[in-house]
């Protein structure tokens, strides 16, 4: 109905914003695109559900995302893809292992402080519903 068509227009502006946050961190700036088949020509083979922030906007956008939670799974997918991806003890592994983890850390810290959980509450209660 209408008022939750409008609950959810208030969740995307919502969404977008914490989006564009985390991507104008230069901490998070590999996870801002899809890695690059080209230069990563196994990863497809290794990853077979990537994610990045600049696809996440675009499912803001197509309004695939109905409820927090939902946009949190993504993150969630963007930090175990790089720590599956980049496994090893080397210190390149280990730094990209570190920023996936403060992206996730650093997402559920923005989203807990600046989201209500009775507007959270409701836009589940659509999701569930539909
Ligand atoms: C989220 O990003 C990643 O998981 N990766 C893994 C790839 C391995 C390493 O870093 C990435 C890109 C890259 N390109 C060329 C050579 N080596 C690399 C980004």
């Amino acid at each position: 109905e209408e008022e939750e068509e409008a609950t959810l227009r208030e969740l995307r502006i919502f969404l977008r914003e914490i989006c564009a946050k985390l991507a104008r961190n230069r901490t998070f700036y590999i996870f801002t695109k899809p890695v690059d088949e080209e230069e990563v020509p196994d990863y497809r083979e290794i990853i077979k559900e990537p994610m990045d922030l600049e696809s996440m906007m675009t499912k803001i956008d197509k309004h695939e995302y109905e409820c927090a939670q939902d946009f949190l799974h993504d993150i969630d997918l963007i930090c175990t893809n790089a720590l599956e991806y980049n496994p090893d003890r080397n210190p390149e592994d280990k730094v990209i292992r570190h920023r996936a983890c403060t992206l996730r850390d650093t997402a559920y810290a923005y989203i807990k402080a600046e989201m209500d959980t009775d507007f959270e509450e409701k836009c589940r209660g659509i999701r569930d519903n539909r």
